[in-house]
């Protein structure tokens, strides 16, 4: 932490601006604070995020979590990317607590990341931590990389998908997960 932050009191020197100045004495330490909070996924592992929250459950329907809020990092321009992501799974004799997921989500937003790999990563840890016939996510994206600098386009989202299983070849199954989240 004490290495982050004399990151940033030089950053703050190097962009033009005085880090002894009254307002930014404690900023350097508290940037540090924020991004090793925005990249704790690095710090924690799929099996203590999941814990003991498998359950029985002879449920073959699907199972949907939608909305979940996420925040993640653009690994091109360190510039957040945020959104949404829906989860749906068919569960195989068993369950996953549903916090869980949304615990996944984070475990995976929270890294310097592309949305097209932070989808795969939830599809696939959903996948290793319980038995399914099948994972679907969808996530939707606004990029700060793309609106605040660069292309400079305020309105643009972008959707990624990712399946594994059944979803992956059944035209309607992956049309009832997105009718679902619609
Ligand atoms: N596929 C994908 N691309 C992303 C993501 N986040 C940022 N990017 C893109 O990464 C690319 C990096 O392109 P470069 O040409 O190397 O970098 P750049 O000169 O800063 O590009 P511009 O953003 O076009 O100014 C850009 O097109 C970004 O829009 C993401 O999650 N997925
Ligand atoms: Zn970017």
């Amino acid at each position: 932490m004490a290495r982050l932050a004399e990151c940033y009191r030089q950053i703050i020197e190097i962009i033009g601006e005085d880090p002894s100045r009254e307002g930014l004495l404690r900023t350097p330490a508290r940037a540090a604070k924020a991004l090793w909070y925005a990249t704790g996924g690095y710090r924690r592992s799929l099996q203590q995020t999941v814990g003991d929250a498998v359950f029985e459950c002879q449920q073959r329907e699907m199972v949907i979590v939608r909305d979940i809020e996420y925040h993640s990092l653009c690994e091109h321009h360190i510039l957040p990317f945020y959104g949404h992501v829906s989860v749906g799974y068919l569960p195989k004799g068993k369950i996953l607590g549903l916090s869980k997921l949304a615990r996944i989500v984070d475990l995976y937003a929270r890294r310097l990341q592309v949305q097209e790999r932070l989808t795969d990563e939830i599809c696939k840890a959903v996948a290793r931590v319980l038995p399914t016939d099948g994972v679907m996510v969808s996530i939707t994206g606004e990029h700060l990389c793309m609106k605040m600098r660069g292309v400079e386009k305020q309105d643009s989202a972008t959707v990624t998908v990712a399946t594994s299983g059944r979803f992956a070849d059944d035209p309607a199954l992956r049309a009832e997960f997105m009718a679902s989240i619609r």
